[in-house]
């Protein structure tokens, strides 16, 4: 009778969940997380057919993949000669108790003594196709021990609308979120500096917006240089400190930055300390956030010799900035649709100094290469596998390794409602802001 109403219930719940299966995205509300957003239909069948799957296909794809070992050893004696092979008998190794996450699962994998996590990385995608999942992980926090994250469905196909940023340290953005289902964090004061390239239409401009959202709250002093007329970055223009619109504004901004670094460099040096980061709070000058958007307008010149000595100014700046603002609480934002050494002199080395890096969809493998070429091959692989659909979606480094990620979809409105929102919060920086004035005289 028990066991008869438990299993009504349950039937009941799948019902349910199925019916309602349309409103399953994560959704944070202000007043915490919407029960709606639970993925009951993982939880009540998806995570026991899996569980299920595992077991049944677990000896077998050990097996196939040399995940097993045989007890006597693979060595035997045949008159009088040893000779090797593979045992009839084959143990996999022991699988743990899985554990059901938001997405997938996790389970703890016991290696026997000999065995290395090496052919279990190898296998991962043969466990996805056993078990039908999307993706398959393999880390080992501790000897013998390798630990296998599962991800059930592509979790970066539904977009994740802008909300109150959840609050984040000082030049501590959440941009989005990454393949396993948490935050994209990008922390400016571990990676200093960005390149976020993509395809036009790849979610470019959209990934500044979800910076500029977190960053837009913090006490942090804003910046852009928008050379495509001010096109994407005006909408920002209420909270930024200076916005330079065309290469000419751009130069003038540039160079008052670099005079901004050097006088910050005085009082580091004032004060015998080696970054601003040293330096007492009250003493230290405010962080400074440089937003490039399409770099390639900076570097791209018609010819004449005017517009060439812009170029190589801007090209010099840049590199300076990158090179000296890390220490010195200044961080730089570039975004392009291709990045090439075909774009100038300095691109290389600039390169080597946004040590971040966001590939969206890219048309072109040299872009892709620049991006993410110094990482393993496989991530350019994944990059260029980003679907024209997929906006938004990126490949991007976090602590060395590379995942695929997906910005917050940030709408128009949303983004001029935060910029008029936190007007108040934007610092004066009375010499950039007159370097672009300045340079809009000049035009
Ligand atoms: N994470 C996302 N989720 C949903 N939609 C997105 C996302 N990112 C971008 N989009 C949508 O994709 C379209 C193009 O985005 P965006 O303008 O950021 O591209 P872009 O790379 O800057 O293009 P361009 O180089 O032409 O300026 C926009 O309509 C935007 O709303």
């Amino acid at each position: 009778m028990v066991a008869r109403y438990i299993w009504l219930t349950a039937l009941v719940l799948v019902g349910i969940a199925y019916l309602t299966r349309r409103r399953w995205e994560p959704r944070l509300t202000r007043r915490g997380i919407d029960l709606r957003a639970v993925p009951w239909r993982w939880y009540l069948a998806g995570f026991p057919a899996t569980v299920i799957r595992m077991r049944l296909t677990w000896r077998q794809t050990c097996l196939l993949n040399n995940l097993s070992i045989s007890p006597r050893g693979n060595r035997g004696l045949l008159g009088g000669l040893v000779v090797q092979g593979s045992a009839l008998r084959q143990i996999p190794p022991r699988l743990g108790l899985p554990r059901p996450t938001r997405g997938g699962l996790v389970v703890k994998v016991g290696l026997h003594a000999g065995q290395t996590p090496a052919p279990f990385v190898q296998a991962v995608d043969a466990l996805a196709h056993a078990w039908g999942v999307y993706g398959v992980r393999v880390t080992s926090p501790a000897r013998g021990l390798v630990v296998i994250t599962v991800t059930a469905r592509d979790p970066l196909t539904d977009a994740e609308v802008a909300e109150t940023p959840e609050p984040a340290r000082l030049l501590m953005a959440r941009v989005g979120r990454i393949e396993s289902g948490g935050a994209w964090l990008v922390d400016f004061r571990t990676v200093a500096h960005w390149l976020v390239v993509g395809a036009t239409t790849s979610g470019k401009s959209n990934w500044l917006g979800a910076l500029l959202v977190a960053l837009a709250r913090q006490p942090v002093g804003l910046v852009g240089i928008d050379c495509k007329g001010g096109l994407e970055l005006s909408l920002w223009a209420p909270r930024l400190s200076a916005l330079a619109i065309n290469r000419r504004q751009a130069r003038a901004l540039l160079e008052a930055l670099v005079t901004e670094l050097e006088s910050r460099m005085s009082v580091c040096r004032a004060a015998g300390v080696r970054n601003v980061w040293e330096l007492p709070e009250d003493d230290r000058p405010m962080p400074l956030v440089v937003i490039v958007d399409e770099i390639a307008e900076l570097y791209l010149s018609d010819g004449s010799r005017e517009a060439r000595d812009e170029t190589t100014a801007c090209a010099v700046l840049l590199l300076r900035l990158a090179q000296l603002g890390a220490a010195l609480g200044v961080h730089l934002v570039v975004a392009g649709q291709r990045f090439g050494a075909e774009l100038g002199a300095g691109v290389t080395a600039l390169r080597a100094q946004l040590s971040g890096r966001v590939a969206h969809r890219v048309n072109d493998p040299t872009t892709a290469e620049m991006a993410l070429g110094d990482l393993a091959p496989d991530a350019l692989a994944a990059a260029q596998m980003i679907t024209e659909e997929e906006r938004g979606v990126a490949v991007t480094t976090v602590g060395g390794r590379w995942l695929r990620a997906r910005s917050t979809h940030v709408p128009t409105d949303h983004a001029r409602e935060v910029a008029a929102e936190t007007a108040w919060l934007r610092p004066d920086f009375p010499a950039l802001a007159s370097a672009t004035a300045e340079g809009v005289e000049a035009v």
